[in-house]
């Protein structure tokens, strides 16, 4: 019996993992998937035609990136939706608009016309009843030091360069926003909790948190 048996997680069930940059969420989306037998939609980085372009130039480059990343997590969606799920997402379609692209707007690395477009595009798509949200969202919280020193282990070039204020204001702002999101149910993980990578077994009682969360739901749902 596997994981996904003991625990009871309906073979088509939606999880996301969300957090921000460099607290864990692609390793966790292997092990996640691996523990309960699901398919995964990994965040794909090496292949992102943007992204190199957007860390040197945010300002040129911010309106392309987000179309783009948009784009990538609907299709994404789709073929969760038409697989019928059982699926474990790295990332969730809302932290694009609700993190990114809002800091960039504030920021004024985009401009006034993009973001509402950008906005408007995001609310046609997303935020409609017909939009299959995620019957759990785990996000995965740490101090903001291992965050960087995660970040800088794993050593993507582009990251390296971007200053630390960069990464600070993202973390504070992903405190802000999962305080206050209520799309779908919340399981908050501290990335002390477990060690996937020493530990394989470390993520049961995860599963079990997580069970107990979509158990719940599906029984107010009903
Ligand atoms: N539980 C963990 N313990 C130690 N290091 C980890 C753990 N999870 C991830 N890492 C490391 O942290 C870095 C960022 O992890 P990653 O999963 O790529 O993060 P994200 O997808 O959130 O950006 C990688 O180098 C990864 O090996
Ligand atoms: N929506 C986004 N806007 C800007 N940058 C983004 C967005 N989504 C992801 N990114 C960046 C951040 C990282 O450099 C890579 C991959 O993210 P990760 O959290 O490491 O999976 O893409």
């Amino acid at each position: 019996m596997n994981l996904r048996e003991k625990y009871r997680i309906p073979d088509n069930a939606i999880i996301t993992i969300a957090g921000t940059v460099g607290v864990g969420k692609s390793t966790m989306t292997k092990a996640l998937a691996k523990a309960l037998n699901f398919r995964t939609s990994l965040e794909k980085v090496d292949t992102n035609p943007y992204l190199d372009k957007f860390y040197a130039d945010f300002e040129r480059w911010s309106f392309h990136l987000q179309i783009y990343f948009l784009a990538e997590r609907f299709k994404e969606q789709k073929r969760m939706f038409e697989y019928g799920g059982g699926f474990v997402q790295d990332r969730s379609i809302y932290e694009d608009a609700h993190i990114f692209a809002k800091m960039h707007f504030e920021n004024g690395t985009m401009t006034a016309v993009d973001y509402e477009t950008y906005t408007s595009l995001f609310q046609a798509m997303v935020m409609t009843p017909y939009f299959p949200h995620p019957d759990l969202l785990i996000y995965l919280e740490g101090s903001f030091e291992e965050v960087i020193k995660r970040i800088r282990e794993r050593g993507r070039p582009m990251e390296q360069k971007t200053p630390v204020s960069y990464w600070k204001e993202m973390y504070e702002r992903y405190e802000k926003w999962i305080n206050e999101f209520n799309a779908c149910p919340v399981l908050r993980v501290n990335i002390n909790e477990y060690d996937i990578i020493e530990d394989e077994q470390s993520i049961e009682p995860i599963i079990k948190k997580a069970a107990t969360i979509i158990h719940e739901y599906y029984h107010i749902k009903k």
